[in-house]
């Protein structure tokens, strides 16, 4: 589990201060994802640093299992963050070393004994899927297969947490998936809590449990992933669950409406339609499964002239979520 505590980091630029994080809080569960997503600027990468504590937070804690990181000193401290393994866009491999050479690195440093070295490194390329690749230097490797020795490098501590910053944004779509795909194996197989940090939200549809959107340093929404897609005209849903530009076909009022799980939408609408005696257009629309739950979401318009205030209550009724959908949405 990582738990961080209203974390604050101000920077000084001449006599400008810079508020980098302004109070982020942030609570993951043990065994599970959370990806944190924000546009340029958000803080996600001040988040990093503070979270390995390469950079010192201004204030606020970050803890791993109830162990705190942030008062840690020196010796502590260099304890404390071999239980944060790192995963970045680039795995920045030792090119003059083999494959089994750069998952040693780590091991090295800690002065692991020889033997142990050479199995441990072995036992973790076989665990991310490339047996029989140790003595390949990464020139002979594909994209794919240098990021999975960085993770297998990242593994060599035996870490608690798996910061992972931009994993796959270097990677083809197939080879993304593969890689999320592995990620997803080990964080269950070796019981580890993973954060990863994306500007895709591809990524979070595919292996987070929750995610945060980060803005101006501060998480302005944040939650399981299936609630939050399910916040209908959030940011976040609209990202998770995106619809097409569409033209109005006159000047009826457009509604979105958001359902999930079991409801399907055709019998919603022609149930409706029946009900108020009218013809409701579908302008656009998409079905998505995340996290085992399938959302669909439509963007529908009334006859000119009709009334969409009863129609919304009716879809509400129905456990759907509706909105008037903005002029310039459509
Ligand atoms: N060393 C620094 N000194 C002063 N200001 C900084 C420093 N590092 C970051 N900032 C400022 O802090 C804010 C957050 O920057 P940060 O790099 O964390 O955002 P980001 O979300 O990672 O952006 P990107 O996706 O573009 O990398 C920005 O306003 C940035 O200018």
């Amino acid at each position: 589990m990582i738990t961080v505590t209203d974390l604050r980091k101000v920077y000084q630029q001449g006599n400008r201060e810079v508020v980098a994080l302004d109070g982020v809080s942030l609570e993951v569960p043990k065994g599970s994802i959370h990806g944190i997503v924000g546009h340029s600027g958000a803080g996600k990468s001040t988040l990093v640093r503070c979270l390995t504590l390469l950079d010192a937070p201004t204030s606020g804690s970050v803890s791993i299992n109830g162990a705190e990181l942030s008062t840690s000193r020196d010796q502590d401290l260099r304890t404390a963050r071999r239980r944060i393994g790192m995963i970045f866009q680039h795995a920045n491999l030792m090119d003059s070393r083999t494959a089994l050479q750069n998952v040693a690195h780590p091991l090295e440093i800690v002065r692991t004994p020889k033997n142990d070295i050479r199995r441990r490194a072995a036992e973790l390329l076989r665990l991310v899927g490339l047996a029989g690749f140790e003595d390949a230097y990464p020139s002979q490797l594909s994209g794919g297969q240098k990021q999975r020795v960085g993770i297998a490098r990242a593994l060599a501590s035996d870490p608690d947490v798996l910061l992972c910053d931009e994993p796959t944004s270097a990677l083809d779509p197939k080879t993304t998936d593969e890689i999320l795909a592995l990620i997803q194996e080990l964080t269950q197989r070796l019981d580890l809590t993973v954060l990863i940090i994306t500007h895709e939200m591809h990524v979070v549809k595919r292996v987070c449990d929750s995610v945060s959107l980060l803005a101006g340093g501060r998480i302005i929404e944040h939650g399981p992933l299936r609630d939050v897609a399910a916040n209908l005209g959030s940011e976040l849903s609209r990202t998770l669950l995106p619809l097409p530009a569409s033209e109005p076909l006159g000047a009826g009022a457009v509604l979105e409406i958001l359902y999930s799980g079991e409801r399907a939408s055709a019998p919603m609408l022609t149930s409706a339609a029946r009900r108020f005696g009218i013809d409701l257009n579908v302008l656009a629309g998409s079905v998505e499964t995340l996290a085992g739950t399938q959302f669909g979401h439509l963007r529908i318009q009334l006859p000119d002239g009709a009334d969409p205030a009863p129609v919304a209550a009716y879809f509400g009724e129905q456990g759907v979520s509706v909105r008037l959908a903005e002029k310039d949405a459509v």
